[in-house]
């Protein structure tokens, strides 16, 4: 049976990336989606401006929202102190199970939880399910119409305190008009734009930087 293009992205992690090394797994999925197949992961070059951010940030408790293969998921985990943890979502199960063998080729499985399901489902359930009561950053990363849902919905259920950090990919392309226009007019954000390219590509992109002022 045919591949699907997350497995043949797992098998270019296995074959060109160090085990227990994530900057060698950043690097074979970066060289796969520039010279074999393009896939929707943050990319270099926003990747590089969300390290910028998290080393800033510091976290030690993240949220993602959108796993797909994990390269996210292993850039941020990378930098995140010995204590710190990363609850990631993804609802789809055979992204869940590639991003699995990728995050546990980076060797960061200790600092990750993966979370098969919703964002709407499991926002509500997570302090009580993961002992986790506010969050320092959130990268939002999966459809872009459920980022102001989930923003609002976060807010309502307390994961987010005064200075937690909002990084919200893909606000030009694909877009996210109504979670952009929310996070820049509310008096409870102070939000800033870094402008790059969609992943490997020409076409402009970037990432939204909201500071939540409670
Ligand atoms: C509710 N919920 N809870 C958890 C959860 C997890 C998921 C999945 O991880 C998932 C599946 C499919 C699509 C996405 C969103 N990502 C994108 O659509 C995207 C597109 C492009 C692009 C840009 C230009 C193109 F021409 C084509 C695609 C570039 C990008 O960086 C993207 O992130 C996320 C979905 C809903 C979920
Ligand atoms: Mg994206």
């Amino acid at each position: 049976t045919q591949s699907t293009r997350p497995q043949r992205l797992l098998s270019a992690v296995q074959k060109n990336a160090t085990r227990g090394n994530p900057r060698s797994v950043v690097r074979a999925i970066d060289e796969f989606c520039r010279h074999k197949e393009w896939a929707m992961n943050v990319g270099d070059e926003k990747g590089c401006i969300l390290d910028s951010i998290v080393s800033e940030v510091n976290p030690v408790t993240v949220l993602e929202l959108g796993t797909y293969c994990g390269y996210s998921t292993v850039r941020i985990a990378s930098l995140l102190p010995p204590n710190a943890k990363l609850i990631t979502l993804e609802f789809n199960p055979d992204f869940a199970a590639i991003a699995r063998q990728v995050i546990a080729w980076a060797g960061l499985q200790d600092k990750v939880q993966l979370v098969e399901g919703s964002s709407g489902d499991w926002i509500p359930k997570i302090q009580e399910q993961f002992g986790i009561n506010t969050f320092d950053l959130v990268f939002l990363d999966h459809w872009k119409d459920r980022y102001l849902p989930d923003t609002k919905l976060m807010e309502k259920c307390g994961l987010l305190r005064k200075g937690s950090v909002l990084v919200a990919d893909n606000v030009i392309c694909p877009g996210t008009p109504d979670y952009l226009e929310y996070v820049r007019s509310s008096p409870c954000y102070k939000s800033q734009y870094f402008i790059s390219h969609l992943e490997y590509t020409k076409a402009e992109d970037g990432l939204e930087k909201s500071v939540f002022l409670g």
